[in-house]
């Protein structure tokens, strides 16, 4: 279907906006009359631009406090509207967007608001323009979709007809089923915004909270659908209110807007987007780094040996269990780091992954490939993080670990292939089985972008946003996971807009001895981190251990939570740059992330920064 975006959904100026909305794919927009109200460009400009760039202008809006109202006001607004009529036949648009009232002096009439809507509907007309009338969740006497539909059936002026908002619908939890009953050519115009779900004033919510599709709690598939069904064959516009994505830069919000809508088409079955199996697992993770030694060092404590190293770039491959981390020291024009600049994501068909990926607006990651390496595909998430789509060692497509040659622990100068000493108290056993979750601290305005770019590109299912505590402010937290947990990715964002180079980003590890891994770590001088007695007061107070488990946990700076479903033991290793390592143990059923633990392991890293 045609799509199109209004231009309050985005930041900067118009002209700004229009190229933006153009670039991204759009073939449309809604000028959002503040857009056109405080800048340089005439109408006639507007016009032109938008030719230019080949974006029609599919809406002029908004018109407020129109119907209803005693006949003095109604000449005033008749008045009014002319006025606008002659600003859109200059942009060259030709529907006009009215709002529900919420002006003081509106009654409550439908009889009188259906008149008056006429007659603007027959001044219109004589513009070749329509009217979309709108209900606000928030409208003083019309506040529902289905009654701002019955006031323009009881008009019933072919130039007047209703304009559908998920958001209006949704918030009041209006059933979208009563949308098969308006005839499909009297809805003039469907806006889509989602929105998190929350307890709080509908026009608050609606002017700061709105998110794209996908983006928030509510279901717009079905509405879209019914929409569809109804006989609508106008856009789907994106209407979105929404304090960070204002102050984003436009383009890369265009972006994220035009790949919620092809996700939203393809939900509500109107389109078919190449489709791609869920991935299995973490192939890899790949950290970046002038100087990898410290990292070399972490590694090793946690029981990592260096066992390949790529053909011809600078890249080594160290190996636990099924986890694998690579180092890069070619880190190019890049951030000196460490930082975890990639992952590899298993998938039983890598090609169709990319193909999928590319469709919904990944960035497509130009691979830089020798004759013989393997293929590999890769795409940008919206931090940069590349992820490539792997199938490690199988025999029916070419693996990654190809590229790499072994490296025999004896050849490795100063015994780096080999896992550091280990003092003979120590079981050197590998605990290690593989990465359990990867964690991502996301740019403070894509947060939003980077959950549903992970559901729609790689098909992972969002969990719910919450509220961490940080001293020095809240940390937002969302995990995007595979059904059976094979890939997990802890979505997070920062408390203040910290520089780039702060954002931590972590590795966690399955292990299935914690204990003995935390030990090992301890014993080779790499951690853990030092947790609170406080924390082990209260963990006291909540819980019952057998004799000697607690000290333990406490030696070692072991957090520990518990649901209906299991348990979790985790501790973390000194951050490096911009990156740590956590170990993990989960038992029965547990699927969280200690999120309970999280402000004290939040507390403990900011001390040992201090
Ligand atoms: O918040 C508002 O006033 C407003 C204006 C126009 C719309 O289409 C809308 O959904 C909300
Ligand atoms: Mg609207």
């Amino acid at each position: 279907m045609r799509k199109s975006i209004a231009t309050v959904s985005l930041s900067g100026p118009l002209s700004e906006k229009l190229t933006a909305i153009a670039t991204a794919g759009f073939d449309g927009v809604e000028i959002f009359e503040n857009d056109l109200l405080g800048g340089p460009l005439s109408p006639e400009e507007v016009r032109l631009r938008c030719a230019d760039l080949g974006l029609g202008i599919d809406l002029y809006q908004p018109f407020r406090d129109f119907e209803a109202v005693p006949a003095d006001v109604l000449a005033r607004n008749l008045r009014r509207a002319e006025r606008k009529f002659a600003v859109m036949e200059r942009l060259g648009a030709d529907l006009l967007l009215v709002c529900s009232s919420v002006a003081a002096d509106a009654v409550d009439d439908d009889a009188l608001a259906a008149e008056q809507l006429r007659q603007l509907a027959d001044r219109a007309a004589d513009h070749g323009i329509r009217i979309a009338y709108e209900a606000l969740a928030w409208g003083r006497h019309v506040s529902t979709y289905d009654h701002a539909w019955r006031i323009v059936e009881q008009a019933d002026h072919p130039a007047l007809g209703t304009c559908l908002d998920s958001f209006h619908i949704l918030s009041r939890g209006s059933d979208p089923k009563g949308i098969a009953d308006i005839p499909g050519e009297k809805i003039f115009f469907l806006q889509l915004a989602d929105a998190p779900l929350m307890a709080m004033d509908v026009l608050q919510w609606s002017r700061h909270y709105r998110c794209f599709p996908g983006q928030g709690g509510f279901d717009l598939a079905p509405l879209v659908a019914a929409t569809v069904r109804a006989g609508y064959q106008g856009p789907l516009s994106l209407e979105v209110f929404n304090d960070v994505f204002r102050q984003a830069a436009a383009a890369s919000t265009a972006v994220d807007a035009l790949r919620s809508l092809l996700l939203l088409e393809e939900s509500a079955g109107l389109s078919a987007l190449p489709a791609a199996p869920v991935p299995s697992g973490i192939a890899f993770a790949e950290l970046t780094a002038a100087d990898t030694e410290p990292l070399r060092g972490v590694l090793g404590a946690l029981g990592f040996a260096h066992t390949a190293r790529h053909t011809w770039k600078p890249v080594e491959l160290w190996e636990q269990g099924e986890a694998r981390i690579l180092l890069n020291t070619g880190v190019g024009g890049r951030r000196q780091g460490p930082a975890l600049t990639a992952l590899g994501v298993e998938t039983s068909a890598p090609q169709l992954a990319a193909r999928r990926a590319e469709a919904v607006l990944a960035p497509v990651v130009p691979r830089r490939r020798a004759p013989l390496d393997a293929p590999l595909d890769a795409v940008a998430a919206p931090d940069g993080t590349e992820v490539f789509f792997c199938r490690t060692g199988q025999p029916d497509y070419p693996s990654w670990t190809g590229d790499f040659t072994d490296v025999p622990p004896s050849a490795v100068p100063g015994g780096q292939g080999e896992p550091a000493p280990v003092p003979a108290s120590v079981p050197v056993s590998a605990t290690v089985r593989h990465i359990d979750h990867i964690a991502l601290t996301q740019p403070w305005h894509q947060f939003d972008e980077a959950a549903l770019f992970h559901r729609g590109v790689l098909g992972l299912a969002a969990d719910d946003s919450l509220d961490l505590a940080d001293p020095y402010g809240l940390v937002r937290s969302r995990a995007v996971a595979s059904p059976d947990g094979g890939v997990r990715i802890v979505l997070n964002v920062a408390p203040a807009p910290d520089a780039d180079d702060t954002r931590l980003q972590h590795i966690a590890l399955a292990t299935d001895d914690i204990v003995g891994a935390a030990r090992r770590l301890k014993e080779q001088g790499a951690g853990p981190l030092p947790i609170s007695a406080n924390y082990y007061d209260d963990l006291d107070a909540r819980h019952e251990f057998e004799p000697g488990r607690l000290a333990t946990l406490a030696e070692l700076g072991i957090l520990y939570d518990r649901d209906a479903d299991g348990e979790f033991y985790h501790c973390y290793t000194p951050t490096i740059g911009r990156v740590f390592f956590e170990l993990v143990q989960r038992t029965g059923g547990y699927r969280g992330y200690g999120a309970q633990n999280a402000a004290v392991r939040l507390a403990a890293q900011r001390l040992q920064q201090h």
